[in-house]
């Protein structure tokens, strides 16, 4: 059963959430949080201490940087259009379901496709299951995604849960190879336009040095065998030049040969300078290395692919695991310091209670109900298990923050998670309901919706903390000591939990025999005339006022007849 919160409390449980959301590497980890929802069941809270407790000291910083580097890997189905599968007639319905290829009953309907199936014997055996029709789509986003999957390798081994990574990225390194020639027909044309640049120039050079050998002696023989018409000789000699720059187009195509897997006649031989490659060439061989690709893609990958299979499950449940780590590792730096609370009947009370919003805050320790022996707070003795408490003080006290306080810790605990105080604890409630003072809406508007809010909070039964910030603020204060006396009496039969922040401390006080009036008070006041503060309310005082603490500090530090004024203000104040 979901803990209850009114709209103010539902606040603070988002800001929580945020807290923890905004400490999140991967996107996908935020569902988990909804699993953390305030929930009134004890055994579901202490089943989440149970499993926090467990898993947090499992969890370190040091798991974040290999987080970030997690991408989701996503099978999809696909129609491959590169493929066609010949079954017999009777197989055609089945194959056609698996909707991943073309198929045919026609060994003839194959012509034109780079891979042909077939559970007949037309092409490559294969059975009908998606795996050896198309195992590509399996294999190509693992290998797209190595880098996850080394992360995933590295997470298994800080955490001491052996991953399945290593072992697929190790298959999958056989297809190194084939990716590498996949790489290299996506730049086929400059790959050749370079080879033809280098081949030319090497051509270049070539007939540069075969111009210089004519020089000198060897020109005026060349002449005189030109003239005696004996062009054999002639021929020879070119002869021998042409069978270099043979050699050199040869020599450049075995390299490219090699490096495309796949023996290549590019550069045409009729012209032999300058070299060229005729587009229509290289079109035909983009052609064929694509065809040849596919095949060998398919073939590799089929062979991974059964290699690995087995490991995928385990694989799929490792890249869940991520986000919860994920959620462990946020859950666990946002409550660093933070305890799980004890589980308690009649009440809550925390020993210094650190405010999750204010920076450095002073810790606060505070009781609502009954007592826990060990809430060995100085000046608690006073605490007689009272369930209805009012909080007075001076201004900017931290009245409400004790509030939002109480409210965080509540939350906290309802979560499961541990909470931000030294000791803690926490009685499970039905409802908790946190009534923020209305600072600009005043008339009669907002007191009637105030009125109306308190008392649906005060209709149904259960357990119930009521948290009330200075109701009097929208109404008279000889009225609101009428109202929020008669309430808070109800309150009190009913057997819920009531923390009220008033001015009117005194007069409840007279009203309600069995709350309990604390107080925060000032220390003193600075050189600018500004309270030093004591943010931990005082159990049974009424806590002085503003006004009243600045007449104090005056009447302690004039002189005279003025400080005669002050002490006779102050009396008033203490006839109260
Ligand atoms: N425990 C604490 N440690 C440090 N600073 C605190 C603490 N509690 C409250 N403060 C700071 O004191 C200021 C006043 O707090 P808060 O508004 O809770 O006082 P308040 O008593 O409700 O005041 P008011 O009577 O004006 O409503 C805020 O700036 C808050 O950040």
């Amino acid at each position: 059963m979901a803990l209850k919160l009114n709209p103010e409390a539902k606040a603070i449980y988002r800001s929580i959430r945020e807290e923890i959301k905004k400490r999140l590497v991967l996107s996908g980890s935020s569902p988990i949080l909804d699993d953390f929802e305030p929930v009134s069941s004890l055994d579901e809270i202490l089943k989440r201490q149970a499993y926090l407790r467990e898993n947090l000291p499992r969890v370190g910083s040091e798991l974040r940087g290999h987080l970030k580097r997690i991408k989701p890997i996503k099978f999809r189905r696909d129609y491959l259009h590169d493929r066609i599968l010949i079954v017999d007639e009777e197989e055609i319905e089945s194959a056609r379901e698996l909707g991943l290829c073309e198929v045919s009953a026609n060994p003839e309907d194959s012509e034109g496709y780079p891979i042909v199936l077939s559970t007949l014997g037309y092409g490559i055996d294969v059975e009908l299951v998606p795996s050896q029709i198309a195992p590509e789509l399996y294999i190509m986003p693992l290998w797209e995604n190595r880098e996850t999957l080394e992360a995933l390798a590295e997470i298994g081994e800080l955490t001491g849960r052996k991953s399945v990574a290593p072992r697929i990225l190790e298959a999958l390194r056989k297809l190194g190879e084939v990716m590498e020639r996949r790489k290299l027909l996506d730049s086929l044309e400059e790959l050749i336009a370079e080879r033809e640049l280098e081949l030319n120039e090497q051509i270049e050079e070539k007939l540069e040095k075969f111009s210089l050998t004519l020089s000198g002696k060897e020109l005026l023989e060349f002449l005189s065998q030109l003239k005696a018409g004996n062009y054999e000789t002639i021929f020879r000699h070119f002869g021998e030049v042409e069978g270099e720059i043979l050699d050199l187009i040869n020599e450049a195509e075995k390299e490219l040969s090699e490096s495309l897997g796949i023996t290549v006649e590019l550069f045409s031989r009729e012209e032999l300078y300058p070299v060229t490659v005729p587009p229509e060439r290289v079109e035909m061989l983009r052609e064929e290395l694509e065809r040849e690709l596919k095949v060998e893609l398919y073939l590799r990958s089929r062979e991974v692919l059964e290699e690995i299979r087995p490991l995928l499950p385990r694989l799929r449940e490792e890249l869940e695991r991520v986000h919860e780590l994920d959620f462990l590792l946020a859950v666990k730096e946002f409550t660093a310091g933070f305890t799980f609370p004890e589980p308690w009947e009649g009440g809550l009370a925390f020993i210094n209670g650190r405010h999750l919003f204010i920076e450095n805050p002073q810790p606060v320790s505070y009781v609502v109900g009954k007592r826990p022996e060990g809430f060995s707070v100085p000046g608690s003795e006073n605490v007689r298990d009272e369930g209805i408490v009012i909080l007075t003080g001076a201004n900017s006290g931290g009245k409400t923050s004790l509030l939002e306080l109480i409210t965080q810790i509540e939350v906290l605990f309802h979560m499961g998670l541990p909470v931000p105080a030294e000791r803690a604890w926490v009685e499970p409630l039905d409802e908790l309901f946190f009534f923020r003072r209305k600072r600009s809406a005043y008339g009669a508007g907002a007191f009637e919706t105030a009125l109306r809010s308190f008392v649906r909070a005060l209709k149904s039964e259960g357990k119930k903390l009521i948290l009330i910030d200075e109701f009097e603020a929208i109404t008279e204060p000889g009225a609101a000591v009428k109202i929020i006396g008669e309430l808070l009496k109800i309150a009190h039969e009913k057997g819920f939990h009531v923390v009220i922040v008033s001015h009117l401390g005194e007069d409840l006080r007279k009203e309600l025999p069995f709350a309990r009036v604390d107080g925060i008070e000032a220390r003193g006041l600075d050189e600018r005339l500004n309270l030093i503060v004591d943010r931990q309310p005082v159990f049974g005082k009424l806590g002085r006022s503003t006004p009243e603490l600045i007449v104090e500090s005056l009447a302690r530090k004039k002189r005279g007849k003025e400080r005669e004024i002050f002490e006779r203000v102050l009396r008033a104040f203490r006839q109260e």
